[in-house]
């Protein structure tokens, strides 16, 4: 049985850190020396028994600089900072929003000149602008669950909006946000893949977690009826958490997609669009001017989507409350064990997986394999990404990471951060019950 223990810098410098100039490599040192050979395990193992001491300072400085804040935010400690008593999100904005003055006036909409514009990479230079309150990038703009989920995350934050994900990925590398706050997946519609995607492709790490509840409503411009649509816009993944209900509801109406879920609120209410409703937020409602046609269209009353938050630094695991670790992973070997081998060192060791993912190999996406009588095969290649429910201060994870370095050529912890334990709370639906019925029919 291997006990918990607090982990050693060098060895987790090495697997935090990855491939410093080319992603798809190992880094070089540590992790390198780690994982080349089952004989070069063992220099790193008395590298992280030599270091436990700085381990152990660096830990209580850490402490002695957090304060004990108090604050329900899950990395919150190793920030040491005090979230200012403002209202999530509205700092004024360079310019007001030029799509919603011209909304037709009998509209009555809500002034929402106020509103954060959000970044556009055009923004991006690095010109960090320190206030006292954490700022948080998320990807929509205001409405967005984006939004919520970030100011779930970080109560009282700055919420900076962004135009793309991978403008909030840089928002954070160049200093403009210090978090940032991205939708991996969800219960419903399933991952996210371009954020896993990028969390391959940039160096932050992964500090935390939320789930958020997901209630979708169906907005439209005041006094428009259900009958009128010809359209239903919104995120893609919002579309796909809505579409039995949708059909339930007999609109069998075109989808659109949308970048985000108050985007395409925003989109009816700027242009006027009276043939047109959004899937978003009831919030996303209010901030826009539309009304909420129909209330919890969501599939199933327990939609959830899980974001994890993002910074430059990783924070110190800990093994005093349920963590959870994120890890990617390639081969290059040939023969489909490897997987069965990896998900062997965390079986033996009596570590869940919560999530399994893979990804296109970006690098060498395919390989082929002659075969002088048949022709020639052309194997697709993977990067993996697994999710498990350990700490890396836990040697049990240690030891697994170590295992698995010896059987695949690249491997990069992407953070290793407390599990959101928040008490459950499905969204109420109005319409799943009834589709829940109707598509139990259906499939009987
Ligand atoms: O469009 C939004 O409001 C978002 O925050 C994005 C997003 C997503 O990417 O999945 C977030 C939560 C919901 O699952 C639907 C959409």
């Amino acid at each position: 049985m291997e006990a918990a223990a607090a982990p050693a810098p060098a060895l987790l410098d090495a697997f935090f850190a990855g491939p410093r100039h080319h992603q798809l490599r190992p880094a070089a040192g540590a992790v390198a020396g780690c994982r080349s050979a089952r004989l070069q395990a063992q220099p790193c193992r008395a590298a992280a028994r030599f270091a436990r001491a700085d381990w152990q300072a660096a830990c209580a400085i850490l402490a002695s600089n957090s304060g004990g804040s108090g604050s329900t935010s899950p990395d919150a400690a190793s920030d040491g900072r005090q979230p200012a008593p403002r209202v999530n999100g509205q700092k004024p904005p360079p310019a007001p929003a030029p799509a919603l003055e011209a909304a037709p006036a009998e509209l009555d909409l809500v002034p929402v000149s106020n509103l954060p514009r959000p970044l556009s990479i055009s923004d991006l230079s690095p010109a960090p602008m320190h206030g006292s309150q954490l700022r948080v990038a998320y990807q929509g703009v205001p409405g967005a669950y984006s939004e919520a989920a970030a100011a779930k995350a970080y109560p009282g934050c700055d919420a900076i909006p962004c135009d793309q994900f991978e403008v909030a990925f840089q928002a954070v590398e160049l200093w403009i946000a210090d978090r940032a706050v991205l939708p991996v997946e969800n219960s419903l519609g399933g991952s996210i893949h371009r954020n896993y995607d990028l969390l391959l492709r940039h160096r932050l790490h992964i500090v935390g977690e939320v789930q958020l509840p997901v209630h979708h409503c169906l907005l439209a411009l005041p006094g428009v009826r259900r009958e009128l649509l010809t359209r239903v816009i919104s995120h893609p993944q919002a579309l796909a958490q809505c579409e039995l209900t949708l059909n339930a509801m007999g609109l069998n109406v075109a989808r659109e997609a949308f970048d985000d879920t108050a985007g395409a609120a925003e989109h009816i209410a700027a242009g006027g669009l009276r043939d047109t409703a959004a899937i978003a937020s009831a919030r996303a409602a209010e901030l826009y001017g539309l009304q909420v046609l129909a209330d919890g269209i969501q599939d199933d009353a327990g939609n959830v989507t899980r974001f994890v938050m993002l910074a430059r630094e990783p924070i110190i695991p800990r093994t005093d409350r349920p963590f959870k670790t994120s890890i990617v992973f390639a081969h290059d070997a040939d023969g489909t064990s490897i997987l069965f081998k990896v998900l062997s060192a965390f079986a033996f060791r009596d570590i869940s997986l919560t999530k399994i993912e893979s990804r296109p190999h970006r690098h060498r996406p395919i390989r082929l394999v002659d075969d002088a009588n048949v022709g020639t095969a052309k194997h697709f290649e993977y990067m993996f990404y697994i999710d498990f429910q350990a700490s890396m201060a836990d040697v049990r994870a240690q030891n697994a990471l170590a295992e698995i370095q010896e059987f695949t050529s690249f491997l990069r912890v992407l953070g290793s951060y407390p599990m959101d334990m928040t008490p459950w709370e499905a969204a109420p639906s109005s319409w799943s019950s009834r589709v829940d019925n109707s598509s139990s029919s259906r499939q009987h």
